[in-house]
């Protein structure tokens, strides 16, 4: 089932052209990527979905005129953004208290998932006693306690060194499995995007266009075997010859690429 559709979005600041006609759509239960060079325009689309900005364009969401944007994403910005005056635990009760909920009740419900997110122990911490990982984890873990329909996830990794990145990578994955929440990710990092998606939505330098989507025809859990990480590298490889074949200015009608591998 279709949850959140994009038609032909499109969006200007003044004279720069950013996003021009973007079509999307994110099934339930569908890990989605959305790839693209730097500056391309990926988090303004993604401030279009949470309603910070306005722009052209039809977006629907379960078959509806998205106008509640708050009701159905959760949104994990590219930098943790914890408060290091509030302990590791009302961090992540904080969208629950936003939502009303009592500090004591937050904490209650959120309390058992610590082992999960891999902050067992840490709930008393400050956020300045968390290693990188361990805040993109309680980040992570504040955004989808608020049980919205939807993840937004900004590069929730570009600022970890490589293997910490990498850890949390198959960290997501694992957990991802477990609770099947319907996602879609930003990224520039084309073996987070293969490791992670059930689909990758290429865009064209701005202004930004769909120029590519890809099914990742990759087994889950994603394993580290020579057969699977042999599928992945070629279609690693394929994407970035996409990527470096757009050039700024070409644009290119949707293609939809599958890959049996067999
Ligand atoms: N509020 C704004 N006013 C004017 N220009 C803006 C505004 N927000 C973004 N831009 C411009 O729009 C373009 C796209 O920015 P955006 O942050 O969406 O790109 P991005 O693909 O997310 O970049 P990155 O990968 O580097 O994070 C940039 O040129 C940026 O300067």
């Amino acid at each position: 089932m279709t949850r959140l559709e994009l038609r032909d979005i499109s969006k200007s600041f003044g004279a720069l052209e950013v996003l021009a006609g973007i079509s999307l759509h994110v099934a339930a239960g569908e890990f989605v990527s959305i790839l693209g060079p730097s500056g391309a325009g990926k988090s303004t689309l993604f401030q279009l979905l949470t309603g910070a900005l306005k722009g052209e364009g039809d977006m629907r969401f379960d078959g509806a005129p998205l106008d509640d944007h708050g009701r159905h994403f959760a949104f994990m910005p590219q930098r943790d953004a914890l408060m290091p005056w509030r302990r590791v635990i009302d961090n992540v009760t904080l969208g629950l208290e936003v939502q009303g909920m009592p500090r004591r009740a937050a904490r209650e419900q959120v309390a058992p998932l610590f082992a999960e997110f891999g902050l067992a122990g840490f709930e008393r911490a400050w956020p300045a006693e968390l290693s990188g990982g361990m805040r993109q984890r309680a980040a992570l873990l504040r955004t989808v306690v608020q049980q919205r329909d939807m993840l937004l996830l900004d590069e929730p990794f570009g600022a970890l060194d490589a293997l910490t990145r990498a850890a949390m990578q198959r960290w997501l994955e694992g957990t991802w499995q477990r609770h099947r929440w319907t996602a879609l990710l930003i990224t520039h990092d084309v073996r987070e995007a293969v490791y992670l998606s059930d689909r990758i939505y290429l865009l064209s330098s701005r202004p930004a266009r769909i120029v590519s989507e890809i099914a990742v025809p990759l087994p889950r859990p994603r394993t580290t075997g020579s057969d699977a990480a042999r599928q992945a590298a070629v279609l690693e490889a394929e994407i970035l010859d996409t990527l470096l074949d757009t050039g700024a200015d070409q644009a290119s009608f949707p293609q939809t690429v599958q890959r049996s591998f067999s």
